[in-house]
């Protein structure tokens, strides 16, 4: 198999609180907030790895620190083979590696041009002269949906969809291999969420895009991945194609962000179902052992002091290897957890 277009290692990235002079001159340590701690995945030419978990779990972070829009604490970032966080010179990156963003209002520079946008990467990058730039522009706004005729205009005179393909046509300027969509579609009308999605289907199968796609909607993200990674408090908990997460998730975390999704289905309607319940704990302070103990259904005294360390196999389809799943002897002799939380349910094994 050919190698990867994107490997992610060991990524970490800590933003660092309490910073200020007063902590400095009294020498108190920053208190950091782990938002990225040691996530590992992989990205195939021309595939859609899908990035999931609840607000705050690190999807963003993971995302633009691996482009180095944010400087990284720790682990490498391979792209076609070579480690980005190691280059003297991103150029080539740049022009290789590009990111959509959610909001496509306060991510287009309100004082330009819908043409100056789509441009500007041109510019930036000295690429073709003005004439042969102008052409571009034309061309990507037309393969965007827009028009030509529309160059001149300013961002708030375009809709919400339209300004995401202004974002999606200035990705696309410097003829990209890989994009970060982060939340492309999240801040628009869902009447044009699909019409958005739809368009970065054709881009990727013409242009042969690889994509990594954050999202938090769930929908979303089975309808336009191949594989998905889940990531809970700045970690990824489990990895797989799209349709084995879905239908058999292998990390208690994963089952209950599905079970919280409400199904349309009347036949389903009075499951019983474990949602996710209880506040996210704070990245500040991580929960022992496996992160996930702390709301976990069949959490027992082990998860809070080990981490299931790892997936069962490895590869880029690795499986939870959560406690429960691997029916691991230690964790079938450990005690369950006590909480100060009414238990929600029983549960068994076997449920
Ligand atoms: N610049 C920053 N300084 C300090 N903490 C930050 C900073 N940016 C993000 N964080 C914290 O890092 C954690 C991860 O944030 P991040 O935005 O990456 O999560 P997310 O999964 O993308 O969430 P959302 O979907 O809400 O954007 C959160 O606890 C957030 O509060």
């Amino acid at each position: 198999m050919t190698d990867p277009l994107v490997r992610v290692e060991d990524l970490r990235k800590y933003y660092f609180e309490q910073d200020n002079l007063t902590d400095r001159l009294l020498g108190r340590e920053p208190e950091s907030v782990q938002a990225v701690d040691g996530v590992s995945f992989e990205v195939r030419e021309g595939e859609t790895l899908g990035l999931v978990g609840e607000s705050g779990c690190g999807k963003s972070t993971t995302g633009e620190t691996l482009l180095k829009l944010r400087e990284p604490t720790d682990g490498a970032m391979y792209f076609d083979g070579e480690n980005v966080f190691e280059m003297d010179d991103l150029t080539e990156f740049r022009e290789r590696a590009q990111v959509v963003f959610q909001d496509p209002f306060s991510s287009l520079d309100p004082r330009m041009t819908a043409g100056e946008i789509v441009r500007e990467p041109l510019d930036v990058h000295g690429i073709g002269t003005k004439a042969e730039r102008r052409e571009r522009v034309a061309e990507l706004m037309e393969r965007v949906g827009l028009s030509a005729g529309q160059v001149d205009r300013y961002p708030h005179e375009f809709s919400g969809g339209q300004r995401q393909r202004i974002g999606i046509a200035r990705a696309l300027a410097l003829e990209p291999d890989f994009i970060v969509c982060d939340e492309p579609v999240s801040a628009l009308d869902v009447s044009v969420q699909a019409q958005i999605l739809n368009l970065l289907e054709d881009l990727q199968e013409e242009f042969g895009l690889t994509y990594l796609f954050i999202a938090h909607d769930l929908s979303v993200v089975r309808h336009i991945s191949d594989r998905v990674a889940v990531m809970y408090l700045g970690e990824i908990v489990e990895v797989g194609p799209v349709d084995e997460i879905f239908e058999n998730p292998g990390h208690p975390y994963t089952e209950a962000l599905l079970e919280s999704v409400p199904r349309a289905d009347t036949s389903e309607q009075g499951r019983q179902v474990e949602t996710l319940s209880g506040d996210v704990p704070s990245p500040r302070d991580p929960p022992s052992g496996c992160r996930f103990h702390t709301r976990c259904p069949y959490a027992r005294e082990v998860c809070a002091r080990k981490d299931p360390d790892g997936y069962e196999a490895g590869g880029p389809d690795h499986r939870a290897a959560c406690f429960r799943r691997v029916e691991s002897h230690e964790y079938w002799e450990s005690p369950p957890l006590e909480t100060d939380d009414e238990p929600a349910t029983e549960q068994t094994a076997d449920d």
